[in-house]
């Protein structure tokens, strides 16, 4: 199965690190980049094949993945428009909607649009999908293949969500990276070295994620069940939630779907 990336960045490494892991050949793997430090990147790191322009990439692959930001991919796209075959699209970009991205292609509506995140890179990504009426269960069936190898996929029938998907697991990562920052920040102002504070920073993120995943319990139970009375956890919350850290969350999540809207309607307006 010839798998063609259209943008090497960090999507693409994360997904391609991913798959390589998962015993997807290198040989496979084609992608398109016009920056040579990003095509050295993934030749040295995967040995995946690598070509500077859309001319020079096998034409009609079996799955061809966006990954170019969703401001250059009218412009990406371009070139192979008409010359698809029956390649399954599968577009990775935030915003973008199908209808829009199938015109650029030359009404090519073998697409899915799929919101995955960068822990993709160790196998454990979250991968949001959902396809055009046009793809058949097969079409499905293979971009839940490709995407599972890098963790696990979530089916969404509506695409008007796919921005909601995005907001929470597309972005999430980075949200969580900022609170391991703080603990982090945290853990140095309590005179703890730069090993020391990374360790109990991350593996209580672990912890917490491995425990709440293990748990059928929500969220909230397992917050009290840490929370002693008159303890020091609750000394934390009253600060955490009195500065609207919860709330910050929820706003920014719905920001960054607001985003997505915006950002679907000024590249495509579908
Ligand atoms: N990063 C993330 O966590 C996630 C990103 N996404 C989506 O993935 C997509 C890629 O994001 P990300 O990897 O972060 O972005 P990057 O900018 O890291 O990667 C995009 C790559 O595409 C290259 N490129 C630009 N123009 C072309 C072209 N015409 N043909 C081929 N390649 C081209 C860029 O080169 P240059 O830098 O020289 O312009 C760059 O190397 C976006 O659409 C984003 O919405 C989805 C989920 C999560
Ligand atoms: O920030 C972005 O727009 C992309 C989409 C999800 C994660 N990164």
């Amino acid at each position: 199965m010839k798998i063609l990336f259209l943008g090497g960045g960090n999507m693409a490494n994360a997904l391609i690190g991913g798959m390589v892991k998962q015993g997807f050949a290198a040989t496979d793997i084609h992608v398109i980049d016009p920056g040579s430090e990003a095509r050295q990147r993934l030749t040295e790191s995967y040995g995946v094949n690598c070509h500077a322009a859309a001319g020079d990439a096998p034409a009609a692959p079996d799955v061809l993945v966006l990954a170019v930001k969703p401001q250059q991919m009218r412009e990406a796209v371009a070139p192979l428009a008409g010359r698809l075959g029956d390649a399954l699209v599968v577009s990775i970009a935030a915003g973008l909607g199908m209808t829009a991205l199938a015109r650029w292609l030359g009404d090519h509506r073998r697409i899915v649009r799929c919101m995955p995140n960068t822990p993709a890179l160790v196998g454990a990504g979250i991968t949001g999908l959902c396809a055009l009426p046009e793809v058949d269960a097969a079409g499905r069936a293979l971009a839940d293949r490709v995407l599972r190898a890098v963790g696990s996929t979530v089916w969404i029938d509506d695409e008007a969500q796919m921005d909601g998907v995005t907001a929470l697991s597309g972005s999430g990562p980075a949200y969580v990276f900022l609170f391991i920052e703080a603990l982090q920040q945290a853990a140095d102002e309590l005179g703890f070295s730069a090993e020391q504070g990374r360790q109990l920073a991350i593996e209580t993120v672990r912890g917490a994620a491995a425990l709440a995943a293990a748990s059928n319990d929500p969220a909230a139970l397992l917050r009290e069940r840490v929370t002693s009375k008159g303890g020091t956890t609750e000394a934390a919350l009253q600060v955490m939630l009195a500065r609207g850290v919860k709330d910050g969350i929820v706003a920014g999540c719905l920001a960054a779907e607001a985003r997505g809207r915006e950002l679907g309607k000024q590249l495509g307006g579908d």
